[in-house]
């Protein structure tokens, strides 16, 4: 039963910022390398915010930090790839996701030019393509819906998981016999 001292305003939240990451520690994801080409030049940066919405039209979601560097280039170029990386390619995740500049990020790679004008990384596990369709933002961040344009699978590599604020391989599928 609840007691009187239980009740909270409808309008206030119990969870902090440090309870909230906590839990989200918890939630395994893959790591991306989310990059851009265009008027707005050429950025990129590391996400586990990547999400599949719909097949019809094909879209997935990107969250994006609006006090991220990359912003302005991201939505001035309407366009964006995602780069799935592999076990092997850790050294990428943190290059992307520190406070390097965009030379030293895309210097720890070899790119492809996509439909969209975006970096495909050569070797990445799987690259979408894909034109960014609506936003929507929320708190900090921004939500990027994003049309998927193209499709590549490059790499059989171990998948590169985030789980437990660090990295974990996670085995390819077995050869079916
Ligand atoms: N969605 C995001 O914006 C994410 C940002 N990061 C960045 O990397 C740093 C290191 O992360 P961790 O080592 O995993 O430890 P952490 O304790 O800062 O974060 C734990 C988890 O909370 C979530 N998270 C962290 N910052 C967030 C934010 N600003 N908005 C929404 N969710 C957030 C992520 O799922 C993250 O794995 C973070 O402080 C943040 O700057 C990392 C993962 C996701
Ligand atoms: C494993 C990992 C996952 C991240 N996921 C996201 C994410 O989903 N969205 C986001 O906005 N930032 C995410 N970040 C943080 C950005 O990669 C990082 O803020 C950015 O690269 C730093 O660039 P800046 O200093 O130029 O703003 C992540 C960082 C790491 C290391």
């Amino acid at each position: 039963m609840q007691t009187q001292s239980e009740i909270r305003p409808a309008d206030a939240t119990a969870v902090t910022q440090i309870q909230f990451r906590d839990a989200m520690s918890s939630l395994a994801a893959a790591v991306n390398v989310i990059t851009t080409d265009g008027p707005h030049g050429r950025a990129g940066f590391t996400a586990t915010a990547v999400c599949s919405v719909t097949d019809q039209p094909p879209t997935l979601l990107v969250c994006i930090n609006r006090s991220a560097s990359v912003y302005d280039a991201f939505v001035g170029n309407g366009t964006l790839c995602v780069n799935t990386l592999g076990h092997d390619q850790q050294a990428l995740s943190n290059l992307f996701g520190g406070k390097t500049s965009q030379a030293e990020r895309f210097a720890g790679g070899q790119w492809l030019e996509g439909l969209t004008g975006a970096p495909l990384l050569d070797g990445a596990k799987l690259a979408l393509d894909c034109r960014i369709s609506q936003s929507v933002s929320v708190g900090t961040h921004d939500i990027l819906l994003c049309e998927v344009q193209d499709i590549r699978h490059e790499s059989e590599s171990d998948a590169l998981v985030y789980f437990g604020r660090r990295y974990h391989p996670l085995p390819g599928l077995l050869p079916t016999s």
